[in-house]
């Protein structure tokens, strides 16, 4: 591109928003520098998806593992400690295979904090000048804080996937993405568990008879949820703590998890200095390009103003579309395809495409499919299994949402059915191994 400045493009941020396109634009040629503040990967390697999913891993099998009590002699329990541990070695790495994946593609990867100078100039560290010709805003987000008296005494999702030793009680406030995946974690690894909601729902971007069967089931597993909780304080009540709620209501508890959202990481970014146009709740507004108000800066993944989830999937392919934008494969805009989502509760539950409640005001056909009775989810004895397909007129599967332990397996399955509309005839040809999950799933298309 030009030889004016350090490198052609920079990136802010070593996310997936950045090193999924960041890799392959410098195998190209494109010199590409990576300023990163903290460990390289980011949030979803090292303190996200493949954390928690690898914490996770213990939960789904002693769950199955009591379905199949009769079948099975001894009952396999979660050591907390060992899991943690084991979470550490599978992530540790992490960092050390991504440098190596960017910098064996030629990128540079300068470590510390960057703050903008000019539209073409970082300073990291308040120290060192870098320049570039494009930079992108990869910055992420970083946990909301509830602005209460005490809330130092709560801590968020990074902390609690370190803790060593799991608390007796666990408090959590709030019925999104981690709440219900951690208070799921918790909860079947042993600690009694109390979720604080603002109103009534939960996880409301997924389909609620679902939801409202997952939370039934957390339920009856011991874990209560105080909905309308209205939380106004914490404060230290000897060795634990106490949360202050409602109208003069109290709990004491062990631990608090705040996991009442992600709000943009833009600390010290210096993005009004140069004209970058954001809102400190929303994001980095960016264009159908990925373009921010200032031309040459781009910004991508969770830190953007999107109608796309926060989720990795959004973030991989916005770096993607950057690095083909970037070494010249594209000009058109970002044209995002389906981006499915799921929340790894047990059961999960997995969505792609149009939703129930879309297919309802759209006047769409909706099937469903009580997959408890089919034999494959009996196997290991799934109480807790549905799934709804949404059609168009002309018959193609427009939107699957699924409930049991292997939502996301399936919704992955029927992707390319959603994303290419695939005809009856194709839906026909495409015949899956037997017996498997994505079979089951086919099936159902
Ligand atoms: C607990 C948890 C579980 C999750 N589970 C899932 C899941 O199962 N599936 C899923 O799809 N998504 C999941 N997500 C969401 C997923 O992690 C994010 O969507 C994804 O990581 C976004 O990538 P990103 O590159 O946009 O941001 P990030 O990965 O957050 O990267 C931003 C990087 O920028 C760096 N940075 C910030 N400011 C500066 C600065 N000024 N200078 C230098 N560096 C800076 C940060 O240190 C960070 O490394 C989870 C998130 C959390 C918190
Ligand atoms: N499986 C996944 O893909 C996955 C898993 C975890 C996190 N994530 C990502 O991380 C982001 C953050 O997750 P999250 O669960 O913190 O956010 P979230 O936006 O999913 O949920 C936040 C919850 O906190 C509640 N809340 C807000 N203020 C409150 C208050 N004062 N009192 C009580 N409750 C309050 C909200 O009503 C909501 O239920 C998600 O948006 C998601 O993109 C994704």
């Amino acid at each position: 591109m030009t030889t004016k400045f350090d490198f052609d493009v920079l990136y802010i941020g070593a996310g997936h928003a950045t090193f999924d396109g960041a890799a392959p634009l410098a195998a190209t040629g494109v010199s590409v520098g990576v300023i990163e503040s903290g460990l390289i990967g980011g949030t979803c390697p090292n303190r996200g998806c493949n954390a928690k999913i690898t914490l996770d891993e213990a939960v789904k099998i002693t769950r199955e593992a009591d379905r199949l009590g009769t079948v099975l002699k001894n009952h396999p329990q979660i050591d907390w400690t060992a899991n943690v541990a084991h979470k550490q070695s599978i992530i540790d790495p992490l960092p050390q295979g991504l440098t190596a994946r960017l910098e064996d593609a030629g990128a540079k990867i300068i470590k510390g904090h960057a703050q903008f100078k000019d539209a073409h100039t970082v300073t990291i560290n308040g120290n060192q000048d870098v320049t570039a010709e494009k930079i992108v805003i990869a910055t992420g987000l970083k946990p909301h804080r509830l602005a209460i008296p005490g809330t130092e005494l709560a801590h968020d999702s990074e902390a609690f996937m370190n803790l060593t030793q799991l608390p007796d009680h666990l408090t959590i406030v709030g019925g999104g993405y981690i709440g219900m995946e951690f208070a799921t974690m918790a909860n079947e690894a042993g600690a009694a568990v109390t979720v604080l909601l603002r109103g009534d729902t939960v996880l409301r971007k997924f389909y609620q008879p679902f939801v409202q069967k997952v939370v039934a089931d957390l339920k009856q597993r011991g874990v209560t949820f105080i909905t309308n909780a209205n939380v106004q304080s914490f404060e230290q009540a000897g060795d634990q703590y106490r949360v202050n709620y409602g109208d003069h209501q109290q709990l004491t508890t062990d631990w608090i998890l705040d996991a009442t959202g992600r709000i943009p990481n833009l600390d010290g970014l210096g993005l009004t200095k140069v004209g970058v146009q954001f809102d400190a709740r929303t994001g980095v507004q960016v264009n159908d390009h990925l373009q921010t108000t200032v031309a040459n800066i781009y910004a991508a993944g969770d830190v953007i103003q999107s109608d796309q989830p926060k989720v990795t999937p959004a973030a991989y392919f916005e770096s993607k579309y950057l690095m083909q934008l970037f070494s010249g494969q594209t000009t058109a805009p970002i044209q995002f395809p389906t981006i499915p989502t799921v929340v790894f509760t047990s059961p999960r539950i997995a969505q792609a495409g149009v939703t129930v409640e879309q297919a309802a005001a759209q006047g769409l056909k909706v099937t469903t499919n009580d997959l408890a009775n089919y034999w494959y989810y009996q196997v290991d004895r799934e109480p807790l299994a549905q799934s709804k397909q949404v059609h168009d007129a002309a018959g193609h599967l427009v939107g699957v949402t699924e409930m049991s332990d292997q939502a996301e397996n399936a919704v992955n399955a029927l992707l390319p059915a959603i994303e290419f509309k695939m005809d009856r005839n194709q839906v026909n040809r495409l015949i899956g191994l037997f017996p498997t999950i994505g079979y089951a799933a086919w099936h159902r298309a």
